[in-house]
């Protein structure tokens, strides 16, 4: 078939994609909030039945059961899928996670975060337009357009979709590594779409990821909440210790203040020296995305390298403080603060935790405080960081240059996406980042979009891929 052919029908069908979209982002899967734990196993169902609406024989594998807060919640099911078994093909497994982040209207959006709705600069605004929805649907309906086409897909494939990686993707690991030589065997290469281009106009491949690791700081004081008029100035109150103490943990210009953990970071080679220089990408597209000018690193070198390779501490929160509009003159009694550390190879999950634990007991002992202290590390996953000389990734650059007629950067990620070293790990193949998303989606932000152009460009990159992959000599 002529590439050409399906870039039409993908042009002609993208009204029925955008509406799907829409579809599927009105559905609250927020894998961190209980609350929506029943619509993100809906989510899960929902591409069951899309996958079978389009031939695919599925498999729904139950990772178990979470304990939050003292209940037990069932974890949505991970999608299996197989589509096509020629031996003469090759087989390429595709990941993506159909759970997204929490969204409130409150929080600043400027439309309802469940709601797509598309702007006069062809916007798609919704919660998971981008990370992953976009993404996890455009690969359905590029199989989609083979098939109304009547034409044969060029390569088998495999799915694997979860409702958890935005909350640890809890019970996945497990899973990858028991259907191993099971349902995943025979796969070739894997294939993720779940990041983003550097900036708003050139494509790019992704060669690796950082790690993450997601602690939670209790402190415990009184029985309860207090009134401060009553107890102020005669209690040791636990938000004076956790503000002390997150407050300890990175300083204003992003470096870290626990001890010993730059010390884990790989040294810097020349030949990765190299790998920061000619991209698509300046000091702009970081204000752009930003929204602000506020960037730490004035060259685009240092911006990239502290968002590749080096490592960062981020304070997210505080659970159990009081936050709501007015002014409530009360004294929590166990707030929770939460931070992050984006890992970079050498680091050691096991190793940065105790590192970060020892830290946080010392400096709190210094503060003779009565309350009592506990860190715990919620989840944590490794980085990745792998090469782009593999076949895999030449039929990716291939894809780009049929759709969108220049060659892609070659790009590090700084978020994280754990279960890329799990496959890789588990089933010993090469891993390709494929990102549909632009460098201001607002992932995980307010107002989350992905461009119309993106996302119908995106799911003709799929196809291009995979025509690519079969073309593609497995010793290039
Ligand atoms: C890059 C990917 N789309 C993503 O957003 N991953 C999350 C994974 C995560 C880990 N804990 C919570 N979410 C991220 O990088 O934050
Ligand atoms: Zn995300
Ligand atoms: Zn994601």
């Amino acid at each position: 078939m002529s590439l050409e052919q399906f870039f039409q029908a993908i042009d002609a069908n993208q009204d029925i994609y955008v509406q799907r979209l829409k579809e599927i982002v009105a559905i609250k899967s927020v894998s961190g909030e209980p609350e929506h734990r029943s619509d993100t196993i809906l989510m899960g169902e929902w591409l069951l039945a899309e996958l079978e609406r389009l031939g695919a024989t599925t498999k729904r594998v139950e990772p178990g059961v979470q304990k939050v807060n003292g209940r037990t919640l069932p974890l949505p099911p991970v999608v299996l899928a197989t589509y096509g078994e020629d031996p003469a093909k090759k087989t390429v497994l595709i990941y993506g996670h159909y759970d997204v982040q929490p969204a409130l209207k409150e929080d600043g959006w400027n439309t309802d975060p469940f709601t797509l709705t598309e702007d006069a600069e062809g916007r798609l605004l919704g919660r998971g337009a981008s990370d992953d929805k976009g993404p996890v649907l455009g690969w359905l309906c590029a199989l989609e357009a083979h098939q109304q086409l009547g034409r044969d897909l060029p390569v088998n494939l495999k799915f694997c979709f979860e409702g958890m990686e935005e909350s640890g993707s809890e019970g996945l690991d497990a899973i990858i590594v028991r259907e191993a030589h099971d349902y995943f065997r025979g796969v070739d290469c894997v294939c993720i779409s779940d990041n983003y281009w550097l900036g708003k106009t050139k494509p790019c491949l992704t060669y690796g990821l950082r790690g993450v690791s997601y602690f939670m700081m209790s402190i415990k004081g009184p029985a309860a909440d207090l009134h401060s008029g009553v107890f102020g100035g005669t209690v040791h109150e636990p938000m004076t210790d956790l503000v002390h103490l997150m407050s300890r943990l990175v300083d204003p210009q992003g470096r870290i203040l626990v001890p010993g953990i730059m010390d884990q970071v790989a040294p810097l080679t020349e030949e990765e020296q190299h790998t920061y220089e000619g991209l698509e990408f300046g000091l702009s597209d970081l204000r752009g995305a930003l929204g602000a000018n506020t960037e730490i690193h004035a060259n685009v070198k240092d911006i990239l390298m502290h968002r590749w390779r080096y490592p960062s501490l981020s304070l997210h929160g505080i659970e159990g403080a009081f936050y709501a509009p007015g002014s409530k003159t009360v004294i929590p009694a166990n707030p929770i603060g939460k931070f992050s550390i984006r890992t970079v190879p050498n680091m050691e999950p096991a190793q940065i935790t105790q590192l970060v634990k020892d830290y946080l007991h010392a400096e709190f002992a210094k503060l003779n405080s009565k309350n009592v202290l506990e860190v715990t590390c919620d989840h944590e996953g490794r980085p990745w960081a792998s090469s782009p000389d593999h076949w895999n990734f030449v039929a990716g650059a291939r894809a780009v240059e049929q759709v969108f007629q220049c060659k892609p950067d070659l790009t590090r990620e700084g978020g994280s996406i754990p279960v890329t070293l799990t496959f890789q790990d588990a089933l010993q193949k090469n891993v390709l980042l494929l990102p549909m998303g632009a460098c201001d989606d607002g992932a995980h932000s307010i107002n989350e979009k992905v461009d119309r152009r993106n996302f119908i460009e995106g799911i003709k990159l799929y196809g291009a891929y995979f025509h690519e992959l079969a073309r593609v000599k497995t010793n290039e």
